[in-house]
């Protein structure tokens, strides 16, 4: 398929030219290019680290570039500041969703429309728009007086977005704004944003998400390495696009999930069990057991229970009924402490809040939890952690410059693989997983997919939660979906496709557990 030409179509609204940045002697950005035409949702993908980032970063202020060029509807752009980005009608929603926690829901909405942390309470015109806003992306807004600290992560991101649509700028940056966000908001998102780009507002959408690419995109510009490498029209395909983004290094194919098991799951022995537990009060008792080297999905609609489960098996919550089995010994899992000596380990969803160390280095936030594997004559040895370090750099391809760098310095999708790795690294016997692959491009997904059932063929029990219906379908050996705080069915791999899964958030009495 041909890339289209960047020069094509009306005046574009967004120019940018030769952009290169470097940090240190990493380069972010070497050669970037872009046209936005008024109107278009445009999408910008490339792989972990590729520069994407970077260049939505230069383009709301927060860094400058070394050299290259901008405009805005044709006058040159150079913005010293997310001020100055912002009065250009150029606005950023990120991934990690900043709110003042202490405020309220209100008041972060219109946070910087004047002057700072003013309370807008009282303004009855503000209170209305921001209410039409949450309402138009929300089914169950929360209250414009709650305070911003009290928000679950699919609301904070909402919300950050909906700041955004309030101030009704020229170009709306969502840069991986989209990842946090259930299904119903999202479709709510995409409604909008399809009703305000015809209305003429122009979307950059960066996402590893194929399916919302699908869904909204016009064009797609491709990333590589920091260089503009082709953009594309509405016709893309998949394999050009994957192409495009690797230099055709990097092609996994899909897994077959017609691929039969290696043996009979329900032969294999039990490692953990609920019996019985409320995920809240009020919800039905929950019954499960895990097997030795199943791969098993927790999924529903954003906050019906599944988070709860997951934390439950971690040790939190209602824990009377549950237990880990071993041969014939049962141990309770009362606490995460516990849970963690039974050969539990967990990867946090919010990882900025949960999982990251960001004072620390991207080797010892690798090796923080396995570091008594690293003593050598009674100190610590650098090189022992390097070495298995090694081990997951190339499994996951994780991209950095050196190991004793902050890890803050590496691209969200390999700050989540370095959390992957160090979990990984403590050799569990069960891995819980809480949406890992938030982030992470479609060749790394892949990389760690085929990890996870290597892993799983030599005994691992996988419990991965996962907000992309594609992933239940593509991955796991069966799902548990959850409905108002409840277990409601469950789905084998032979039953698993999109429909029916997606039929189960909504009705899953219609399917057998
Ligand atoms: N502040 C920084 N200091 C040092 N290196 C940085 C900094 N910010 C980004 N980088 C590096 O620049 C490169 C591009 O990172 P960027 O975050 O733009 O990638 P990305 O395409 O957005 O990745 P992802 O899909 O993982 O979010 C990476 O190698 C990253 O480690």
């Amino acid at each position: 398929m041909p890339t289209h030409p960047l020069t094509t179509g009306p005046e574009a609204v967004l120019a940018v030219d030769g952009l290169r940045k470097h940090f240190g002697p990493t380069v972010a950005l070497q050669d970037a290019a872009l046209r936005l035409f008024p109107g278009e949702v445009h999408a910008l993908v490339g792989e972990n680290g590729s520069g994407k980032s970077t260049l939505v970063k230069i383009l709301s202020g927060v860094h400058r570039p070394d050299t290259g060029s901008m405009t805005v509807g044709g006058r040159a752009f150079a913005p010293r500041n997310p001020a100055q980005a912002l009065r250009a009608g150029i606005d950023t929603v990120f991934q990690e969703v900043l709110g003042v926690e202490n405020r309220t829901v209100l008041d972060n909405l219109w946070l910087g429309a004047d002057r700072p942390l003013r309370p807008v309470a009282r303004d009855a015109g503000r209170r209305e728009k921001a209410a039409e806003v949450l309402a138009a992306l929300l089914v169950t807004p929360p209250p414009l007086d709650a305070p911003f600290g009290s928000l679950q992560l699919s609301d904070r991101q909402a919300c950050g977005i909906a700041r955004s649509l309030l101030r009704d700028p020229r170009v709306l940056i969502l840069d991986e704004a989209t990842s946090a966000l259930d299904l119903d908001t999202r479709t709510r998102l995409f409604t909008l944003v399809k009703e305000r780009a015809a209305q003429g507002m122009s979307v950059v959408l960066i996402t590893h998400r194929m399916d919302e690419i699908r869904e909204i995109g016009d064009r797609v510009t491709v990333l590589r390495s920091g260089r503009t490498v082709g953009t594309l029209g509405a016709d893309w395909d998949h394999d050009e696009m994957i192409r495009l983004m690797t230099g055709g290094a990097h092609l996994v194919p899909p897994a077959d999930s017609s691929e039969p098991a290696a043996c009979d799951p329900a032969e294999r022995p039990v490692v953990l069990r609920v019996t019985g537990s409320r995920l809240r009060p009020g919800g039905q008792p929950c019954h499960a057991e895990f097997r030795r080297g199943e791969i098993v999905g927790l999924a529903g609609l954003e906050g019906h229970g599944q988070d709860e489960f997951l934390r439950l098996l971690l040790g939190h919550g209602d824990t009377e009924g549950v237990v880990r089995t071993e041969g014939d010994g049962e141990h309770r899992v009362t606490d995460p402490r516990r849970a963690r000596d039974l050969g539990i380990a967990y990867v946090a969803r919010d990882r900025r809040g949960e999982s990251i160390l960001p004072w620390m280095s991207i080797l010892d936030n690798f090796a923080v939890a396995t570091a008594d594997r690293d003593v050598r004559g009674g100190l610590l040895s650098e090189a022992a952690a390097e070495r298995r370090f090694a081990h997951y750099v190339e499994r996951l391809a994780i991209k950095y410059g050196r190991s004793s760098d902050a890890v803050t310095t590496l691209s969200g999708g390999n700050q989540q693989k370095v959390v992957i790795a160090r979990w990984l690294a403590a050799d569990p016997e069960i891995l819980l997983l809480n949406d890992p692959t938030r982030g992470i491009d479609v060749g790394a997904k892949r990389d760690l997919y085929r990890l996870l059932r290597e892993l799983s063929a030599q005994g691992l029990t996988v419990v991965m939660l996962s907000s992309e219906v594609d992933e239940h379908v593509e991955l796991m050996d069966r799902v548990l979906v959850f409905r108002e705080g409840s277990l409601a069915a469950g789905l084998a791999r032979t039953e698993l496709d999109r429909e029916r899964l997606v039929d189960a958030f909504f009705d899953g009495a219609a399917v057998t557990a």
